[in-house]
């Protein structure tokens, strides 16, 4: 992680649905290679921030730059400087490993040679080789899971935007997807992760906990347990929620 270097900058991020607003003033800063946790209850405006620091909706006021790209008037470079992946939005099911890849290398604007290169470097590091040519449908989702990240990385993003990536996920499949994301970060790509496990918070750098649209907390996981004289993150999140 480099602390001199910010990967996303926001100053009083706010959204506003009608008079109703999922998120209120967020204020907090991303280095470059660190793995920042954006936590918070179903509902808490974690979805609606990471829209607008994709590039895909607008705030309603604040000063906000992912990548060094302002999110009002610059969201084309933004969006190719990021990655994206979620539990909910995946890979093609009826596409097999190689056409997956193919596919997203493809729409990342990857040349023809390099899209060939990186695939095989991907397949190999996942061990994927007999996978290769089977329909995403046929895999475990642990697998999926972990050839999703790869792919969301495969063309070195700034920035990877990861919303809920392991839900549903055996702790030891999750654990292994934790090392592809060590290894993202330690590359010095910026991980911005959300997340419902709690032993996965303890993996980020730094976190943020958000409640009902606004962010209580915000520090290194040891930190946030010291501050709050909690057990663990499980019992800091509690406290936090219950207000
Ligand atoms: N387009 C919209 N119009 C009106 N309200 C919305 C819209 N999108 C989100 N909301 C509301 O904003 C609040 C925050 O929603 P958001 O999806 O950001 O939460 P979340 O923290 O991502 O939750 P989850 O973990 O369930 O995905 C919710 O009350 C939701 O109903």
């Amino acid at each position: 992680m480099n602390t001199t270097e910010i990967a996303i900058k926001a100053r009083n991020l706010t959204k506003k649905f009608g008079s109703f607003a999922a998120n209120k003033e967020l204020n907090f800063d991303v280095y470059k290679g660190e793995i920042f946790g954006f936590l918070g209850a179903n509902g808490a405006g974690k979805t609606t921030a990471i829209k607008i620091l994709c590039g895909l909706s607008k705030p309603t006021s604040g000063e906000i730059n992912v990548a060094g790209f302002n999110v009002y008037s610059q969201t084309g470079q933004i969006k190719k400087n990021i990655g994206y992946m979620s539990q909910k939005f995946s890979l093609y099911e009826d596409l097999t490993v190689w056409e997956n890849i193919r596919f997203y290398a493809g729409i990342y604007g990857m040349p023809k040679k390099a899209i060939q290169e990186e695939a095989d470097k991907l397949i190999q590091k996942l061990g994927f080789e007999h996978a290769r040519d089977k329909l995403i449908g046929a895999l475990p989702l642990g697998w999926k899971q972990k050839l999703a990240f790869s792919i969301a990385i495969i063309h070195k993003p700034a920035i990877v935007f990861l919303d809920e990536p392991t839900g549903g996920v055996d702790p030891i499949t999750r654990r292994q997807f934790w090392e592809l994301i060590y290894e993202a970060a330690h590359e010095g790509i910026t991980v911005f992760v959300t997340t419902h496990y709690m032993d996965e918070a303890e993996y980020c750098d730094r976190l943020s906990i958000m409640v009902a649209g606004e962010i209580k907390a915000i520090g290194k996981p040891l930190d946030l347990i010291n501050k709050y004289e909690a057990k663990d993150m499980d019992e800091v999140f509690v406290k936090l929620a219950r207000g």
